[in-house]
């Protein structure tokens, strides 16, 4: 279980997370939603402590995140939201750093990743660099190298973006297959159809805070004659919409 406890980033005059409060269970698809600058990235980043909250905790499986830092860093596979990451490295040698950082044994790590690469189509392109490589491809090239160590714990900022159908329907695939697995899987989205698919929970944040918690069953059930769409675009609202016109949960 994942906890997160007030938890809070500011940089500047910008409150990117106010006191976030949310608990993600294991077995279930865990999504958030929010639009641009709505801090989902902020959360998730929080989470794989790429950066540091300014307040607040996050309890992973029982464990302070920065008591456990690097214990917790083990069982997670990140995709970040960006891919244009080590663009002068080729794929091998980007999946060759990630499975030294994880200690994998080298028999292991060659057959998981014989799977994901084939998987996702990049058997023919493992030795070019990444930077010659479509933004789709870089995307898979990030994938394959979340997933690699087998991770317990999936966090995956906007997972599908600019992944082919057959990749994205793929990678839908196995985030259902690893939450039956009684594992977890928190990703960000933009793509209702995504979270509609994919979410047993979500979480829609709005200018830092939690404007709907819950499954998405419950949602939907709330508003039984509206689409995904309507129900999120009435609960989110115009960036600029004041508080007042915005329909509240
Ligand atoms: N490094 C940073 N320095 C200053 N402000 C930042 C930084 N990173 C994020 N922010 C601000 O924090 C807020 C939340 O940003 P965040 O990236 O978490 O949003 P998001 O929901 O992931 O948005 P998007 O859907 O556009 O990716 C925004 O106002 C953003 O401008």
């Amino acid at each position: 279980m994942i906890e997160l406890k007030k938890l809070t980033k500011v940089y500047g005059q910008t409150h990117a997370l106010e006191k976030l409060d949310l608990t993600i269970k294991e077995g279930e698809i865990f999504g958030f939603l929010g639009h641009n600058g709505a801090g989902k990235s902020t959360t998730i980043k929080s989470l794989v402590s790429v950066i540091e909250p300014t307040a607040g905790e996050i309890v992973i499986d029982g464990q302070l995140l920065t008591e456990h830092r690097q214990e917790i860093k083990q069982k997670i596979g990140y995709v970040p939201d960006t891919p244009d990451l080590f663009l002068q490295l080729s794929a091998n040698e980007y999946w060759d750093l990630l499975g030294a950082a994880y200690e994998l044994a080298p028999a292991a790590k060659k057959e998981r990743l014989e799977q994901l690469v084939d998987l996702f189509e990049l058997t023919a392109h493992q030795d070019e660099t990444i930077g010659s490589f479509s933004h789709g491809m870089r995307q898979k090239v990030i994938v394959i190298g979340a997933l690699l160590s087998d991770p317990e714990i999936w966090i995956l900022d906007e997972p599908m973006q600019g992944l082919d159908p057959q990749a994205a329907h793929d990678l839908k695939q196995l985030m259902k297959e690893h939450a039956q697995k009684g594992k977890t899987v928190i990703f960000s989205t933009h793509d209702l159809a995504t979270a509609q698919q994919l979410c047993d929970e979500l979480a829609i944040l709005k200018k830092g805070q939690l404007i709907y918690n819950g499954t998405l069953h419950d949602l939907m059930a709330k508003y039984p004659d509206e689409s995904l769409e309507d129900i999120y675009l009435g609960l989110a609202g115009r960036q600029a919409q004041s508080e007042a016109g915005e329909r509240n949960e």
